[in-house]
């Protein structure tokens, strides 16, 4: 069980903001933290990571505190066992792959976790590359490798993936569901994308201007009963088009183009590369086979 606690006063664009938030995780569940920009996310996972510090909290990783404002207890970084990715893969370019995974050992440490890792990401064939040869995808697999190489209990992804293309992305989900469950992970991702959300976690937390509004599974707080329906499909408009009084809307899905028709009202409300979600309600989809 994880618990968390924190309370930080956040200077913002707007003005001041309060951080306040109080979470369990549950020890091997997969979690995400939704919510506007600039809402607090990155700010907990560095409070958690150690690297920010709020005014008031506790943060207790399976019995163990990591941080207790109440009694000064505060591990550094590097004491707290947990694996920490960004959107950039920030690795040494001047470092081979297997370079750099090893950087992330301590020097007495056993060089097998880092053969472990090298297998379980598939990484046998680059680790003597350098990382500027590679595609973005094969970095950040090397990210997550080098987040594991210190067999974390705890891992944290903040938008791990958003700089890469959908097939990329649907790559890099497998490969981190794969490392949850293998290592038994704890695991919080920062995620804006609601196709990775319903696919990834199993509980997620709605963070706005700093609290806490929404918890519960995706599945549930993505189709309110205003969106309710048998068939549905996560997508992103690549085109609005008005046809005489009704407006068609072009919506990309995996690699499926689907067109919907929408009223003015409901066309106003949208934009092309917003994410949506389409529904099928009042009639059964067709299926044909090919
Ligand atoms: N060390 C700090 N001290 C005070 N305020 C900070 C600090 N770091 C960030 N902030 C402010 O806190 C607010 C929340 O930032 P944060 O990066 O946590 O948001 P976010 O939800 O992760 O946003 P995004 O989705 O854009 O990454 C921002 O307005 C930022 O300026």
């Amino acid at each position: 069980m994880i618990r968390i606690n924190l309370e930080k006063q956040l200077h913002s664009s707007g003005g001041e903001m309060q951080l306040q938030v109080a979470l369990q995780i549950k020890q091997g569940e997969f979690v995400t933290i939704y919510g506007e920009s600039g809402a607090g996310k990155t700010s907990i996972l560095r409070m958690l990571a150690g690297l920010l510090q709020p005014e008031r909290g506790l943060v207790e990783v399976n019995g163990k505190k990591w941080l207790d404002t109440a009694n000064g207890t505060n591990l550094k970084p590097q004491q707290r066992k947990l694996g920490y990715v960004f959107q950039d893969y920030a690795l040494f370019p001047n470092m081979t792959v297997r370079e750099n995974l090893l950087f992330a050992l301590e020097k007495h440490q056993p060089k097998d976790s880092v053969n472990e890792v090298v297998e379980l990401m598939e990484l046998n064939d680059m680790q003597h590359r350098y990382p500027a040869t590679l595609s973005g995808g094969q970095r950040q697999r090397v990210a997550l490798g080098r987040a594991l190489v210190q067999k974390p209990e705890f891992l944290l992804l903040d938008e791990p993936l958003s700089a890469l293309d959908e097939s990329m992305r649907a790559r890099l989900q497998d490969y981190i569901l794969k490392v949850h469950q293998t290592f038994n992970l704890t695991t919080i991702l920062v995620s804006h994308d609601v196709s990775e959300i319903l696919r990834m976690s199993e509980r997620m937390f709605v963070l706005k201007e700093g609290k806490i509004v929404q918890v519960g599974a995706p599945d549930a707080i993505f189709s309110d009963d205003s969106i309710s329906g048998k068939f549905r499909l996560v997508g992103t408009i690549t085109k609005i088009q008005q046809n005489g009084v009704v407006y068609i809307i072009s919506v990309l899905a995996g690699v499926n183009l689907i067109k919907v028709v929408a009223t003015a009202e409901e066309a106003a409300t949208m934009a092309t590369g917003d994410k949506v979600m389409v529904v099928s309600k009042a009639f059964n989809p067709l299926i044909k086979k090919l």
